[in-house]
């Protein structure tokens, strides 16, 4: 969906979930002002086939919220229910149950949705658009201008290093500029948080970093992050908390810092030149040895152990090549926690 398709259906939707809304505890309320997303019990079914029995429940009653400044991780398998929350919070569809809140204002609301920038998944730009003019066009419909919006269009696109094909029709584009180009429109409005949803979708490697580069760049200078992935090493890298939902429920959340715990899990030692005699004795000392290209991985848990195998490893002249402190990953959370 495109943000101009995103902006047409919102307006939509919004209505009606603005009369969903108006029974429940409906209104503005005094909340932390640095909370700047405050979701609430959000909870979204959905009726299928044609006599509309049968019901998905996307999101099961989902709360978590996103400080100012901060870089905060949505984190699921696919069909988690991270798309459908997010069209909750932009007010692109109504919940069926629960609240959700944009700086303080309860959504849908006009106001609060002026101060975000969306990236929707897999973002749709009419094709014979160029970049120049979509961007232009999001900038209108956030109510700029003028020769103010050229200049900051330019610049957007300069930052998501799309400038050069400015004026190339948006069918001519590959995946990954067109996310950028997403990414660029997000952002034309100077909004103080961004919602990007899978914004390292169908990027190659150097294009993920140039978007974890640029997600950083926009934090230092104050914005908000919201973002969702299925990819873990993403979250690690970036988040400073992470909420991670399955089967549409928060599984964990909190700060990465606080969720991995520090201490070294394991320690692997790389050897070159280990002889059968130096592995069959590290093996019956308890550690995992693997064979990898021309090195030997030696897997040993606490200090004394490393450092008797690395005694044994002189000893019998094998070469030392790296000694790496493993400590607990996403991953490994995800596996201790059985998400
Ligand atoms: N409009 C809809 N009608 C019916 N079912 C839907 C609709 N939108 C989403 N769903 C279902 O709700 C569940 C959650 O989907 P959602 O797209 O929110 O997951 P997701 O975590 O964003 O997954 P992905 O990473 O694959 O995008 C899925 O089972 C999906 O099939």
């Amino acid at each position: 969906m495109s943000e101009v398709d995103a902006v047409s259906e919102a307006a939509v939707e919004e209505q009606g979930a603005r009369e969903e809304g108006a029974t429940a505890s409906g209104g503005d309320r005094k909340a932390d002002p640095d909370a700047l997303i405050d979701v609430r019990g959000l909870a979204k079914s959905f009726w299928l086939g044609l006599l509309k029995t049968k019901r998905v429940d996307a999101v099961r009653g989902v709360s978590f919220e996103v400080r100012r400044g901060e870089i905060f991780g949505f984190l699921g398998p696919n069909g988690a229910g991270k798309t459908t929350t997010i069209k909750m919070l932009t007010g692109l569809i109504a919940p069926t149950s629960g609240e959700a809140y944009l700086f303080g204002a309860r959504v849908p609301s006009p106001e609060a949705r002026r101060r975000i920038g969306f990236l929707p998944e897999n973002p749709y730009v009419y094709p014979y658009l160029t970049p120049r003019e979509f961007v232009t066009l999001c900038g209108r419909l956030s109510g700029m201008s003028g020769a103010k919006l050229d200049r900051r269009a330019m610049e957007v696109l300069e930052q998501v290093k799309v400038a050069y094909a400015a004026d190339r029709q948006v069918r001519r584009l590959s995946k990954g500029m067109l996310q950028r180009t997403g990414l660029a429109a997000a952002l034309v409005a100077d909004p103080e948080m961004l919602i990007l949803d899978e914004p390292m979708s169908g990027l190659d490697p150097v294009g993920r970093k140039e978007v974890r580069d640029l997600i950083f760049a926009e934090r230092d200078q104050g914005r908000t992050i919201f973002f969702s992935t299925h990819i873990l090493s993403d979250v690690e890298a970036m988040c400073d908390r992470v909420t991670i939902l399955r089967e549409g429920k928060v599984v964990v959340s909190g700060s990465l810092r606080q969720l991995l715990r520090g201490e070294v899990l394991r320690t692997d030692i790389t050897l070159a030149h280990a002889s059968d005699a130096l592995k069959s004795a590290l093996e019956e000392a308890g550690a995992r040895v693997t064979r990898r290209a021309d090195v030997t991985v030696v897997e040993v848990e606490g200090d004394a152990r490393v450092r008797d195998t690395l005694e044994m490893a002189l000893r019998s002249d094998a070469q030392v090549i790296e000694v790496t402190p493993r400590r607990e990953t996403l991953e490994d959370l995800f596996l201790r926690d059985a998400l």
